[in-house]
C-alpha cells in the first residue's frame, strides 16, 4: 500500500518542551465543578500538556450516558482561561465540529467508532475545509490499517496538516485481559509508513482498567510513542462513564513520574558495540535466508515427487508431527511458543504454495 500525507511537526500545535506529549482529562465532562476540580489538579501536577473531556459520547447501548453535548462547552472554555492549556474533545458529526470550534477548542480527535466509517470521516473532512485545528485520528475500532490510513487521507485533503494519531486498541471477539487488544504491530506498520505522524498511546481505552494502565503506557514509551492520553477524574469510581479505567489526577501524577521516556537513538558512546552486534545479525540473517531458501527447494522436489505420482500436497499427518516437534524445539531454545508456531504456520503455507504452482506446471521433458 502507498500513501502520502502532508504533515507539520507535533511542536506546530503544541509544545511538550521535548517530552512526550500527557493529555489527561475525564473521560466525560459531566459537570462544571467536576470539570473544573479535574482540571485544576490535572494543571497542578505539572505533567500535562492538553486537557481532555468527552462531550459527545458514542456509547455502545442506549440508555447509558452519551454526553452533555453542547451544555458542556462553555465549562471548558472556562478551565481554558483559568489553566491556560489547550483543550481536546472527540468530535463525530459537522455539527460537533462547529459547536466545539464556536467555543474555541483547540484540538479535535476523531473517535475509533467513527473511523471506521469512511462516509463519517468524508462528512468531518468537509466540515473541517479550510479550518486550522489540528486532528488526531484514533484507530478504527477493527484491526484495518488502510480504514485508518483512510481516514488521515480524506481529513488530510481537507487541508489538516496538524495531524496525530491515537493508538486505542481494537475489539476483541472473546474476553481477554485487555479491554481492547494493543496489537502493537499495527501502530508500528503506520508509524513505519508514515514516521512523520505523530503516534499517542490510549491506554486507558486498551487497558479497560487502572491496574493495567502502567505497563500498557511504558510499553507505548518503550516503542518511542509522541505522546499519551489518558483518562483522569476527580472522583473516578463515581465517573458517569469508563469508571473502572480512570484514575485520579493524584494517582496520574504518581504514574507519569514512575514511567520511563526512552532515548530515540543511540549515543554516540554505544556506536561501535552497536554495529560489531548489527553485523553479527546481518550475517545471521543472511544465514537464516539462506537455510529458509535450502528448505525451499527440498520442499520443490517434493513437490515435483507428489505432482509424478499424483499425491497430494497437504499432508495433514506430517504437519501436525512437524508442528509438535518444531514447538517442543522452540521451548528447548527458549523461544516464544506462539512465535515459533506461527513461523511454522508461515513456512508451511510457503510450502504449500511452491508445491500447487509445481503441481500444475508440466515436468520438464
Ligand atoms: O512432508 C511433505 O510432504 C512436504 O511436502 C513438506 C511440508 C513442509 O513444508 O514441511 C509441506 C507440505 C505438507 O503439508 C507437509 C510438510
Amino acid at each position: 500500500m502507498s500513501a502520502t500525507l502532508e504533515i507539520l511537526p507535533m511542536s506546530s500545535w503544541v509544545d511538550t518542551g521535548g517530552k512526550p506529549l500527557v493529555i489527561a482529562g475525564p473521560c466525560s465532562a459531566e459537570t462544571e465543578e467536576q470539570v473544573w476540580e479535574t482540571a485544576t489538579q490535572i494543571k497542578a501536577l505539572g505533567y500535562a500538556n492538553v486537557l481532555r473531556a468527552g462531550v459527545w459520547k458514542p456509547r455502545t447501548r442506549p440508555g447509558s450516558f452519551e454526553g452533555m453535548g453542547e451544555a458542556a462547552l462553555p465549562w471548558l472554555a472556562a478551565v481554558k482561561k483559568e489553566t491556560g492549556l489547550p483543550i481536546a474533545v472527540e468530535v463525530a458529526t459537522p455539527q460537533h465540529v462547529e459547536l466545539a470550534l464556536k467555543y474555541g477548542i483547540d484540538i479535535l480527535w476523531i473517535g475509533a467508532r467513527t473511523t471506521v466509517n469512511p462516509f463519517n470521516v468524508q462528512d468531518l473532512a468537509d466540515a473541517l475545509q479550510g479550518v486550522d485545528v489540528p486532528v488526531l485520528i484514533k484507530n478504527p475500532v477493527n484491526p484495518d490499517l488502510a480504514l485508518w490510513i483512510g481516514a488521515f487521507e480524506r481529513i488530510n485533503r481537507a487541508g489538516i496538516k496538524k495531524l496525530g494519531a491515537i493508538h486505542r486498541g481494537f475489539s476483541n471477539a472473546q474476553e481477554t485481559k485487555y479491554r481492547n487488544s494493543p496489537m502493537w504491530n499495527i501502530a508500528i506498520e503506520l508509524k513505519t509508513m508514515f514516521p512523520e505522524l505523530p503516534m499517542i498511546g490510549d491506554p486507558s481505552h486498551m487497558a479497560g482498567k487502572r491496574a493495567y494502565l502502567f505497563e500498557i503506557a511504558q510499553r507505548a514509551l518503550d516503542l518511542n510513542y509522541d505522546g499519551l492520553i489518558i483518562e483522569s477524574h476527580c472522583n473516578p469510581d463515581k465517573a458517569w462513564s469508563d469508571a473502572a479505567q480512570q484514575l485520579t489526577p493524584a494517582a496520574l501524577g504518581e504514574m507519569l513520574h514512575e514511567l520511563h521516556v526512552r532515548k530515540p537513538e543511540y549515543g554516540t558512546d554505544y556506536i561501535n558495540q552497536l554495529e560489531q552486534l548489527r553485523s553479527k545479525l546481518d550475517n545471521l540473517d543472511r544465514e537464516l535466508l539462506e537455510i529458509l531458501g535450502t528448505r525451499m527447494s527440498l520442499v520443490e522436489q517434493l513437490g515435483e515427487y507428489k505432482r509424478d505420482n499424483n499425491v497430494a500436497v497437504l499432508q495433514m499427518d506430517r504437519w501436525r508431527q512437524l508442528r509438535k516437534n518444531r514447538a517442543d524445539l522452540g521451548k528447548q531454545m527458549n523461544l516464544y511458543p506462539d512465535f515459533v508456531e506461527e513461523l511454522f504456520e508461515l513456512i508451511h503455507m510457503a510450502s504449500i504454495r511452491k508445491q500447487t504452482e509445481v503441481m500444475n506446471s508440466t515436468p520438464a521433458a
